[in-house]
């Protein structure tokens, strides 16, 4: 059952797991728990549901819920040595389903190479491409595209599952810009090929967007896999609550176990406890993950004792290694109206309601689309000088380090959408960062939050790439395909001389923004203690040196995966059940 209030939990019931967090390493891990009978499973989510919120359920409104929102924890970064000293709002979901009820819903498997190097790194050739791939039939539901277009060339149905949780789905209404990018594409070749499908394992090249919608309406974590799991007496989720702590509840084989967790609804709210019988899962995402674990005395000493929390286990690794991608949006102009949807709904009153109630009465038109339809992926060249002295970051040739996303219309949200003109954005993204941040605490009380230091742009290696991506998306908006569409670059952007390297870094340092994909907070490593072979959690997703506890979620993500993270996390929380349910231990 879904409860809003601890104080209604039913008395005296004995969870086997507890879940903290409901977004996508969470909610797939307490369903697939929850479908054994045996097994009682609860979540705990901190914040409320998202269902029926229009701007969750209708996919073009998704940049409406930035940059801050009521289903979000509204957390901003420390300031950016590397952004000029910006510092701007963080997005995380803090609503059923996590950010998967607030992304822009890519749907991204990433490349072969991103698995096989989790597998190598962890030494568990049960994170490989190959071990993965059956997982997608349990994970993918691909729904026709509701204008019943033609899908063939944008996507590959015989490796897409079919009867899983979530609803994927092409395209379901053309954009303006469909027809110039296709073009630009075939006219250019090379880098911008077409592609049938960037989730084959190889996504080099340009395609059409996949999104985690289905039938024009999002489909998040929460929709996919809690909504039918609470038919399940087995299955309790409770929303509005925090988890503030671990509560240690005895030793094992010499190891602390973490089997207890408070939780409140708020700082001045009476504080609650429970404890699993079998399993404690962190799922909290990348920044509450680690905040979590350092409240409870897991995480480095030093920085513990200055906060006066007492240290459980000494681990260094928790709460470092933080990998987002930097996204750079490039604004051109459009020389149409009506080719600018973003700005349109902003300014135009009157299409945005049309769009509304079309969406709301026929479930067509361009509110039943995300907010892009194509992207592309391509590599640096291997003779490129940035890897002198350089080791190439990607995890391998199936990798890439850049992407651009050509999208139609300026975003009232990202502060440039003057009051007129009209734009096509070509937004440019570092894949493979080498920077590395961190997530630590600024205090003991669980409802401060933690400090947040992605450190972007903070390597010669990731502005350089990043250049390498801004001007191949502006070599993208030289193609003959753009005549008569794009007007040529805009807004300060047009201020820059792209063939000067030092004003083109200073373009990206004033204007990246994150895209949203913290990882590697408690990051999977092998076998061993953190001080041997470092990482947070062992190949099972076990806490190191700790019983009863394990990590679900995009903290254990060693590395980035180089594409969109969702698609990955929900195959790590598909297999983080089917390991526990079998018992399976990597590590002694
Ligand atoms: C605006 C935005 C756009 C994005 N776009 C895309 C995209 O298009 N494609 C893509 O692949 N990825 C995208 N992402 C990233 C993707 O959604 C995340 O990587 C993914 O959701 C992370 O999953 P997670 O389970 O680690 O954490 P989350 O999804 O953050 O879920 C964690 C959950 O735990 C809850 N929680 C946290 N602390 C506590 C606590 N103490 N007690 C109880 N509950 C707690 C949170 O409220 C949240 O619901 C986007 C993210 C954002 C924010």
């Amino acid at each position: 059952a879904l409860f809003g209030d601890p104080a209604h939990l039913p008395k005296g019931k004995v969870y086997d797991y507890i879940i903290v967090g409901s977004g996508p390493g969470g909610s797939p891990v307490a369903a697939r728990l929850a479908e054994e009978p045996a097994l009682n499973v609860l979540v705990i989510e901190a914040g409320p549901t998202g269902f029926d919120v229009t701007d969750i359920e209708v996919p073009a409104l998704t940049p409406y819920l930035q940059p801050t929102s009521s289903f979000d924890w509204n957390y901003t970064m420390i300031p950016q040595p590397g952004l000029d000293g910006r510092a701007f709002p963080f997005s995380r979901g803090k609503v059923l389903g996590g950010c998967t009820a607030l992304n822009w819903m890519f749907w991204v498997r990433c490349a072969r190479d991103d698995y096989d190097r989790f597998a190598r790194v962890t030494g568990d050739d049960g994170w490989s491409w190959d071990a993965i791939l059956p997982l997608w039939n349990k994970i993918e539901r691909l729904v026709p595209p509701l204008d019943r277009h033609n899908t063939n060339g944008e996507i590959d149905s015989s490796i897409h599952g079919k009867n899983g949780a979530i609803n994927i789905s092409v395209h379901n209404a053309p954009y303006p810009t469909d027809e110039p990018v296709v073009r630009a594409a075939q006219e250019l070749g090379g880098d911008f090929r077409l592609i049938e499908d960037y989730n084959s394992g190889d996504p080099l090249g340009l395609g059409w967007y996949q999104g985690s919608i289905g039938n024009g309406v999002r489909n998040d974590a929460a929709t996919a896999y809690l909504v039918p799991a609470l038919q399940r007496k087995n299955f309790d989720v409770l929303i509005n609550t925090q988890v503030t702590k671990l509560v240690q509840t005895g030793v094992q084989g010499g190891k602390p176990v973490f089997r207890g967790v408070l939780f409140a609804q708020s700082r001045n709210a009476p504080t609650f406890a429970l404890n699993a019988s079998k399993e404690v899962i962190l799922a909290a995402g990348a920044f509450n993950t680690p905040q979590i674990l350092l409240l409870s005395g897991i995480g480095p000493s030093a920085d513990l004792s200055t906060l006066g929390i007492p240290t459980v286990i000494d681990h260094p690794n928790v709460g470092q290694n933080l990998s987002d991608q930097p996204i750079v949006p490039l604004p051109y102009g459009a020389a149409e109206e009506q080719d600018d949807i973003y700005s349109n709904l902003a300014r135009n009153a009157t299409f945005f309601q049309e769009s509304l109630s079309e969406w709301e009465t026929k479930r067509s038109g361009i509110f039943t689309n995300g907010a892009n339809n194509q992207l592309g992926f391509f590599r640096i060249p291997a003779t490129d000088s940035i890897f002198e002295g350089q080791p190439d970051p990607s995890a391998g040739p199936t990798a890439p380090h850049l992407e651009i996303v050509p999208f139609p219309g300026a975003f009232a949200f990202l502060g440039t959408l003057p009051p007129t003109g009209f734009f096509t954005i070509l937004a440019a993204v570092l894949l493979t960062p080498t920077s590395r941040g961190s997530v630590t605490l600024s205090s003991p009380d669980p409802f401060t939050q933690p400090v947040i230091n992605p450190n972007f742009l903070n390597t010669t290696f990731d502005i350089a790439a990043l250049r390498h991506g801004l001007r191949a998306a502006d070599n993208f908006s030289h193609a003959h395909a753009w005549d008569g569409f794009l007007t040529g670059r805009a807004l300060t952007w047009a201020l820059v001389d792209v063939d000067v390297d030092a004003e083109v870094d200073e373009f990206a340092r004033e204007s990246a923004i994150t895209i949203w994909h913290p990882t590697g907070t408690a990051a999977m490593a092998r076998c061993g203690t953190p001080a041997e072979v470092g990482g947070v959690v062992d190949p099972d997703l076990r806490v190191k040196g700790v019983e009863g506890l394990r990590v679900v979620d995009a903290s254990v993500l060693p590395f980035v995966p180089a594409g969109h993270p969702q698609a990955v996390i929900y195959a790590f929380a598909e297999r983080a059940a089917e390991l526990i349910k079998s018992g399976h231990r990597a590590c002694l």
